[in-house]
């Protein structure tokens, strides 16, 4: 048998920084995948794990449901690296002392470097870095030795070499650790003596092996919406099993104005796959008829779009697999074990309790820059890669409050205009994603001499990396203005036109 992909593991310990550890992991060329805190030894054992990291976490050690771990991942000989709640996990593990702080500590800090353990090899014996905790470690576990210090912290870092356990009490993941991405490849390449041989490319030949081996023969459903994910998520299953893939592109009346007539055309003529249009318009809005709630509003989505698959399916015979773009910001936003839910994503907190199909989701372990690059690796166009990205639930989640075709209309139109807009001033690949909202509430305006009471369009537009945190683009005045007056002379029932500009966090890009 060939041999798996040597990959770092992250556990999940509940930290907000948790992500950020797999994906640099993933930059220097080594393959790293989040698994819970749960995961068993005898699990890692089967794949070919070279190191552990324990993340960070919002619990203490001695708190009565902390997040703890298989005692026996201590004894698998592999090397683990503890960070922050991960550090005090290991001391309560292993016999050494944890206590709360008389100084809780969040922020920058500066650490002195005693003993230059593999994880400060070649690395200045001062560094700054960004410490956010509350309890610390007052004593090492035996057989380990201090190896750094900060003012309000006597052991900012610890090893024992021999076994080759680390911890440190700082982030290193975070970018504020001035020297944090030189500690954790010190740890990946030296301590855990990864090869670094991880690259798209053998993302795409161990997904085509996987998914190969997984349907065999069977017959596959694809939910198809021309948006980044799927399409990739779409190409790279084709690529692995052809024509036993059926793509399902569902119009459910909350699209964006000429968005099916655009994605079935390239799907189509582009890429020569096996692609359904459904129309499943009255289905979606009956259903959310009277519904106001966001999170209500995205169950229903998600679960109608399920049920749409599942009579396509049926038509189809032999479908057992359902292929989704989801990725892995999707999955963390929707909540996890250790994660609170934000909002359900459509596609994974949205999916009915009953659902009969097994999922694929090849790439529900990236982050979205990681699936554009995977996109042009596959031989994807730009305008496809580098589409802004669209929801699911659609304009069902930009008409706040209840959906009805008025409204939905008033969207549509107000975002064929900023889309327009921002196109011709040249700021569509700058602006990562841009489009209208329409909140539940009207106001009085003066319109050709007449008192109107009517709509407030909401313009949201952001700059991004992953969609996880987000900065509201500084698009110019002249260009704000023309979007303005276009809106309010060309869309019926606007009167006002307003620009949002709060960053994530603390609020989100969509406003459902
Ligand atoms: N209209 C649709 N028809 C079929 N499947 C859909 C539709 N909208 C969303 N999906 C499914 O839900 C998944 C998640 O949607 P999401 O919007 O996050 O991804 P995407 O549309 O593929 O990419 P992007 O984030 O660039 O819009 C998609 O990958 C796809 O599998
Ligand atoms: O497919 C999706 N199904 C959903 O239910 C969903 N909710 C939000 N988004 C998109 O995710 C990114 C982050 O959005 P938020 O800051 O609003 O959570 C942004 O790009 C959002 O457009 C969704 N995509
Ligand atoms: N960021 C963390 O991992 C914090 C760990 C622990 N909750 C503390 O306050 O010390
Ligand atoms: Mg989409």
């Amino acid at each position: 048998m060939e041999q798996k992909q040597e990959m770092i593991i992250v556990l999940d310990f509940g930290s907000q920084y948790n992500q950020l550890i797999t994906r640099r992991i993933r930059e220097f060329g080594v393959y790293s995948e989040l698994h819970p805190h749960t995961i068993t030894a005898e699990k890692i054992r089967e794949m070919n794990v070279k190191g552990i990291i324990f993340s960070g976490g919002p619990n203490s050690v001695y708190d009565d449901n902390a997040f703890t771990c298989d005692p026996q991942i201590f004894e698998l000989g592999l090397p683990i690296l503890g960070i922050c709640y991960g550090m005090q996990l290991m001391t309560y593990h292993l016999g050494g002392k944890v206590e709360k702080a008389t100084h809780r500590e969040y922020g920058k800090a500066m650490i002195q470097v005693k003993n230059a353990s593999a994880l400060f090899e070649r690395l200045p014996d001062e560094q700054v870095v960004w410490m956010s905790h509350g309890d610390l470690v007052t004593a090492p576990p035996e057989g380990f030795t201090v190896d750094a210090v900060s003012a309000s912290c006597p052991i900012a870092a610890m090893s024992n070499e021999a076994k080759k356990f680390y911890a440190v009490q700082f982030h290193p993941e975070v970018r504020h650790s001035v020297y944090g991405n030189d500690i954790l490849r010190n740890f990946v390449f030296d301590v855990c003596q990864c090869k670094g041989d991880w690259t798209m490319e053998s993302f795409i030949d161990s997904q085509v092996r996987k998914i190969r081996e997984l349907v065999g023969d069977k017959k596959v459903l694809c939910a198809l919406s021309g948006g980044v994910d799927s399409s990739v998520a779409a190409v790279l299953v084709h690529r692995a099993i052809g024509d036993q893939l059926t793509c399902i592109f569902v119009d459910h009346g909350l699209l964006r104005k000429g968005e099916a007539e655009s994605v079935m055309k390239t799907f189509r003529e582009g890429f020569h796959m096996n692609v359904i249009k459904v129309d499943a318009k009255e289905r979606f809005l009956s259903k959310l008829k009277g519904v106001t709630d966001p999170e209500q509003k995205r169950k229903i989505i998600g679960n109608e779009f399920i049920y749409v698959f599942d009579d396509e399916a049926a038509k189809l015979e032999g479908i057992e697999f359902l292929v989704q773009g989801t990725l892995y910001t999707d999955i963390i936003e929707s909540g996890t074990a250790t994660a609170q839910t934000i909002k359900s994503h459509h596609n994974v907190g949205g999916l009915p309790e009953d659902m009969k199909f097994k999922l694929i989701e090849p790439l529900n372990t990236l982050f979205k820059d990681e699936v554009r690059a995977l996109g042009t690796e596959l031989g994807l166009p730009d305008e496809i890669v580098w589409r802004q990205p669209f929801p699911g639930p659609g304009l069902g989640i930009r008409v706040l409050g209840e959906v009805t075709e008025e409204k939905l209309e008033i969207v549509r139109e107000s975002d064929a205009i900023l889309r327009e807009e921002i196109k011709k001033a040249g700021l569509d690949r700058e602006i990562w994603q841009y489009f209208t909202v329409l909140p539940d509430i009207r106001s009085v305006g003066v319109m050709g001499d007449a008192r109107t009471y009517d709509y407030t369009v909401g313009i949201r537009a952001v700059t991004s990396v992953d969609g996880m945190t987000a900065d509201w683009a500084r698009i110019p005045w002249e260009v704000l203005e023309k979007i303005s007056t276009r809106i309010v002379n060309e869309v019926p029932h606007v009167n006002r036109v307003v620009y949002d500009i709060t960053s994530k966090p603390p609020a989100t890009i969509e406003w459902e």
